[in-house]
């Protein structure tokens, strides 16, 4: 089986396992012809009667060692040949698909708390799928092409080696040798069908019990302070049996094919010394050509026997290359054949899935950033037909700062996927620089954005790796700007003391600070990349009111030099926006700024008013809660006084 998904793959190299093959079957080659000088010598020294042709080697003892030396240093140089060009086969495969997936598995929208946030027909693997993926799902793809590629080649070459080592010395033993090895497949792969289908479903069945364990973990308190965790764990227990069972169904199926070639090796071997035996009507160099046949034959059929068992790696191998291929986002459709199977029983009926060869990467288009951001008739439906947005057009500036605002629902979380590349698959017109933003690779985007979301991600180590995590070495001047920016400096020497600030602990997911505090390093750590663009998404949904004001200045001074677009349910941080785009239902309900928009008296003037009046209400709520604790405390320290 030749899968042209796989072939496709970064990294993948057809013309190296292919050689690689090639070496092993020359090394068979010479194997068997070691077992003929060393039959054929004995038998000479024993006075058994040789083919004449093999005498100038066979008839001297110390020429036959010498031949048999130089054909073993031989088959040692192959042997390190095909090891060396495997080694680097993987590493090739290894080092593009790393990388590769990498660029692939990168998704803007990704939360990084979790799960990537999509949920529609182009569904996101879960990030359990994706590391399994990534060193499973890669290793497979190197066992393939280091494996099962190269024994494919060499069972191909192996009825050559049949044909040129035992035809000579009876024609017909050679030939039942060689049907033998076109029936072996046959044989083998009678319940293929019904075996790949049971792999497939052990490998879904693996993924499943996984992320199912996973969750589990995950909400372990949740499940025990609602009393299901008892049930969980039956439900657990239930996956990881089926999950037994179904492995132990994988491995009777290994088990079966290979019963079945070893049935069809016995009988082809045993039917072609019985022949040569036969024809040669016992006679002592008759003996001899069935003592060969019986040994060579044997090691004729090796490569073809350890072929049945990496087929069944092979179809992991496909499966998953084929998950590998879709999360590199791998260009596909329904009607290229996937599998080139060239195995004699299936060479024309296998077409059940379909893939096509990745699409050349798009071309970089140069882009001009002082263009800004311009949308004409911007419309995006989901895949399930739901228009989020419709005929939006926008026009922001190369510099300053712009609003997104509108209630639940009305677009603004889609808006952000299109401005960041993450879904391309809109209507209209929607240009970054000058360029149409489904032309620009990812890479594009990644150097002229930072987007910063509430739900980005700390890592647990220093203060220093979360802000400069590619270690750009940022000078203490540059990391002092981005903490005070966001008031977090006092904070942090309040940890770390002055001297080493930076190297104040962060735990995982920065645990050690509240909500408010991680986003605002999340964007201090975002200012240090002075890009162009900077796109704010519910970046401060945890801040407290305090430091409104101050992330609201940030704003103001960094789109003095960039392009800032806020997306926020606060509506008291868009105050200074020099413009507000008002979303409802998928369209731009009002535009303007600040105070032509309260004037409007419209959505936005209404979602103010009723957002001042729940902050009033709870300011006040607080105060009198204060007052009256304060009251509650001196009347209880008064009755403890008046008890003493
Ligand atoms: N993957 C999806 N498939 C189908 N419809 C979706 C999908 N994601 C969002 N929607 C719908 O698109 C509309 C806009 O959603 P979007 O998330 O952009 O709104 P939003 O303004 O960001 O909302 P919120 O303020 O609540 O985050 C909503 O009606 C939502 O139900």
């Amino acid at each position: 089986m030749i899968s042209i998904v796989l072939t496709g793959l970064p990294g993948a190299d057809m013309r190296r396992s292919v050689l690689i093959g090639l070496f092993a079957a020359l090394g068979s080659l010479i194997e068997v012809a070691m077992v003929l000088v060393i039959c054929f010598t004995a038998g000479d020294l024993l006075g058994l009667g040789v083919p004449a042709w093999t005498r100038p080697v066979t008839g001297d003892a110390t020429v036959a060692l010498i031949v048999l030396i130089i054909l073993l240093i031989v088959k040692f140089a192959l042997g390190w040949a095909a090891n060396a060009l495997s080694t680097q086969v993987a590493g090739a495969i290894n080092d593009a698909l790393a990388d590769a997936m990498y660029m692939g598995m990168f998704q803007a929208d990704r939360n990084e708390s979790g799960n990537a946030q999509r949920d529609d027909e182009a569904k996101p693997l879960a990030n359990q799928s994706l590391a399994m993926l990534s060193v499973e799902g890669v290793k497979a793809i190197i066992n393939y092409f280091t494996g099962y590629i190269p024994n494919f080649v060499q069972v191909m070459a192996m009825m050559v080696v049949t044909a040129v080592t035992i035809i000579p010395l009876n024609w017909a033993a050679g030939l039942i040798l060689i049907l033998g090895m076109g029936v072996l497949p046959m044989a083998a792969n009678a319940s293929r069908k019904k075996d790949v289908a049971v792999q497939t479903k052990q490998l879904k069945q693996y993924e499943h019990v996984g992320l199912r364990f996973e969750e589990a973990l995950r909400g372990l308190n949740t499940l025990k302070i609602f009393h299901a965790d008892e049930r969980e764990a039956e439900r657990l227990y239930g996956d990881s049996e089926g999950f037994r069972r179904i492995t132990m169904a994988v491995l009777a199926g290994q088990l079966r094919s290979l019963i079945a070639s070893d049935l069809v090796i016995y009988v082809s071997v045993i039917l072609a010394a019985f022949i040569a035996a036969l024809t040669g009507s016992g006679s002592p160099e008759a003996l001899m050509t069935t003592a060969i046949v019986v040994i060579a034959g044997v090691r004729l059929f090796a490569p073809e026997r350890q072929l049945v068992y990496l087929t069944h790696q092979a179809v992991v191998a496909m499966k998953q290359g084929k998950a590998i291929a879709a999360a590199l986002a791998v260009g596909r459709n329904g009607d290229a054949t996937d599998e080139v199977d060239n195995n004699t029983d299936e060479a024309n009926n296998n077409t059940d899935e379909a893939a096509q060869p990745a699409e050349a990467p798009a071309k970089p288009q140069p882009l001009n950033i002082n263009d800004g951001i311009k949308a004409k008739g911007l419309t995006f439906a989901y895949p399930n037909g739901f228009t989020a947005l419709r005929d939006v057009d926008l026009d922001l500036p190369v510099m300053g700062h712009v609003a997104v605002v509108g209630p639940s629902g009305s677009g603004k979380s889609t808006l952000v996927s299109l401005l960041t590349g993450e879904r391309r698959d809109y209507t209209g017109s929607l240009r970054i620089g000058g360029v149409e933003l489904r032309d620009l690779t990812q890479q594009q985007l990644i150097d002229v954005e930072t987007p910063i979301r509430g739900t980005d991600h700390l890592f647990s180590g220093t203060l220093r790796y979360n802000l400069d995590p590619a270690a750009h070495g940022y000078s203490a001047q540059a990391f002092d700007n981005v903490l005070r920016g966001v008031d977090m400096d006092r904070e942090i020497a309040g940890r770390a003391g002055d001297d080493n600030a930076y190297d104040a602990k962060v735990g995982p997911q920065g645990g050690n600070f509240s909500g408010g505090q991680k986003q605002r390093l999340v964007i201090a750590r975002g200012l240090l990349r002075h890009t162009p663009i900077y796109i704010f998404d519910e970046a401060t949904s945890a801040v407290d009111r305090d430091h409104d004001e101050t992330l609201a200045n940030l704003m103001t001074v960094l789109a003095q030099n960039a392009l800032v677009v806020t997306i926020t349910h606060r509506l008291a941080g868009v105050r200074n926006a020099d413009q507000i785009i008002v979303l409802d239902h998928g369209s731009v309900a009002e535009r303007g700024d600040f105070d032509s928009l309260l004037a409007r008296n419209g959505l936005f003037a209404a979602e103010w008013q009723e957002q001042e009046r729940i902050e009033n209400t709870a300011a006040g709520a607080a105060n009198s809660a204060n007052s009256t604790n304060s009251t509650n405390t001196a009347n209880t320290i008064d009755s403890t006084e008046a008890a003493r």
